[in-house]
């Protein structure tokens, strides 16, 4: 079983395909731009599509006058023209969203729609219930919010392959599910102690190059899902953080934590170099100063540290943490998600470009260092217990 997975996992990282039982997604299809051509496609396919119902045609119809007209250019209709008053709101509420980023997301919808009137047996959010078929994440849907646990809390849910990709298969199927939010957070007393270095023991016979090769793949379409994620993405961090689990909370819209949490990006003392889009991210957050600290000397921050740098939006104490922070996300969740996606879009879509060339930069940075001496012993001491952080 566990060398089925792994097959598949390397296969379809080769392909840019994650294809698990019940769901079959194209992870990083959203890093591209969309051509004329794929728009061209997709308002063929949708004409195929099953009626999406009245929320998702109005998206789609604002999206293609977008792409096609460009931001609105018509009087508003009048209060009694209820159907044409909707669609031109609809439109009108893109405001001076790009017509090449209306069109990307308009070929994203209809691909995300596509894939779940395909697939019979699709991972569908059932409310209030835990969802089947992850073994390193808890997924729960409730109140409009959609939780993604990490919980391997006897390894300080260090992050292995299997998590890498179930973590993108439930950030892509939150993407398209009824939620209005989206949380992360982990299981225990840790956050997560970011990548599991294990990870660098488990060698294909084709050498380290390849895994090497393969794992930078992993982690750029990793760290585009969260560029690419359209609603507002949460992390409520409950304990100590490492490394990648630090980083890419720099994509995040907005970060609580636990007073009892630490934020670690310990790189030089793994001979490794920032990813996460965190060489542009922690900068921009904290200036490039405090950046500095972190990402080249380690400096473990205290989410009190974090809070005042701007990392985090607000620290609550550990002994209410759980409690106030659910409190919080519970009203946040009833806020018109629409709205809130599309605010979300409008701060991302300026961005997205950047952060998918930077995501590629480091992973490309990170593919050379992993092959390197420095990485390799500072690896090896952790695995053989001579060295913590
Ligand atoms: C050829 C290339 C392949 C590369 C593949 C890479 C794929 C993408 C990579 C993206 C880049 C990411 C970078 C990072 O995230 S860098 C940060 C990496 N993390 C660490 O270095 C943390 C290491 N852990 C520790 O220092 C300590 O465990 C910690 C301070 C976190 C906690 O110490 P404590 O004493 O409280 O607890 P234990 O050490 O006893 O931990 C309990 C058990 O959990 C295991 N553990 C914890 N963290 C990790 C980890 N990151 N990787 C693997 N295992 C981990 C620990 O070994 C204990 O296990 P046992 O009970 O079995 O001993």
């Amino acid at each position: 079983m566990a060398h089925r997975k792994r097959t598949l996992c390397v296969k379809n990282q080769k392909r840019r395909f994650l294809q698990v039982p019940a769901l079959q997604l194209h992870v990083s299809k959203t890093a591209m731009r969309a051509s004329q051509k794929d728009f061209e496609s997709a308002l063929s396919q949708v004409k195929l599509l099953k009626d999406p119902g009245n929320e998702v045609k109005l998206k789609l119809y604002a999206l293609y006058k977008q792409a096609t007209e460009g931001p609105c250019n018509t009087p508003k209709p009048g209060v009694f023209d209820l159907i044409n008053k909707a669609k031109w709101d609809a439109w009108n509420a893109l405001g001076s969203l790009p017509k090449e980023t209306a069109r990307q997301n308009y070929v994203d919808l209809v691909s995300g729609l596509s894939s779940s009137s395909d697939s019979s047996s699709q991972v569908k959010p059932e409310a209030d219930r835990k969802q089947r078929g992850y073994e390193t994440l808890v997924v729960t849907s409730e109140d409009s919010i959609t939780k993604i646990m990490m919980n391997r809390p006897a390894k300080k849910n260090a992050i292995t392959t299997q998590m890498y990709n179930e973590i993108m298969l439930a950030l892509k199927a939150a993407s398209k599910d009824d939620s209005a939010i989206t949380v992360l957070t982990g299981n225990g007393d840790y956050y997560s102690s970011g990548n599991d270095l294990s990870n660098f023991t488990d060698i294909p016979p084709e050498g380290i190059e390849e895994k090497a090769k393969s794992s930078a793949i992993l982690l750029r379409d990793f760290v585009d899902c969260f560029i690419d994620f359209p609603k507002p993405l949460i992390a409520a961090v409950n304990g100590p953080a490492v490394g990648i689990s630090v980083t890419i909370l720099g994509l995040f819209d907005t970060v609580y934590a636990s007073s009892r949490a630490t934020f670690h990006t310990p790189f030089s003392h793994l001979g490794q170099s920032p990813e996460g889009c965190s060489s542009y991210t922690f900068p921009k957050i904290m200036g490039p100063a405090k950046a500095a600290e972190m990402l080249i000397f380690g400096k473990k921050l205290t989410a009190a540290e974090a809070c005042a740098q701007g990392l985090v939006s607000e620290v609550f104490p550990d002994s209410t943490f759980q409690k106030e922070v659910w409190t919080r996300l519970k009203a946040y969740s009833k806020l018109p998600p629409n709205a809130m996606r599309i605010s979300k879009q409008v701060i991302r879509n300026r961005e997205k470009e950047k952060l998918h060339a930077i995501n590629a930069e480091e992973s490309r940075v990170l593919q050379e260092r992993w092959l390197s001496d420095e990485c390799t012993n500072a690896v090896m001491n952790f695995l053989t217990r001579k060295a913590k952080l």
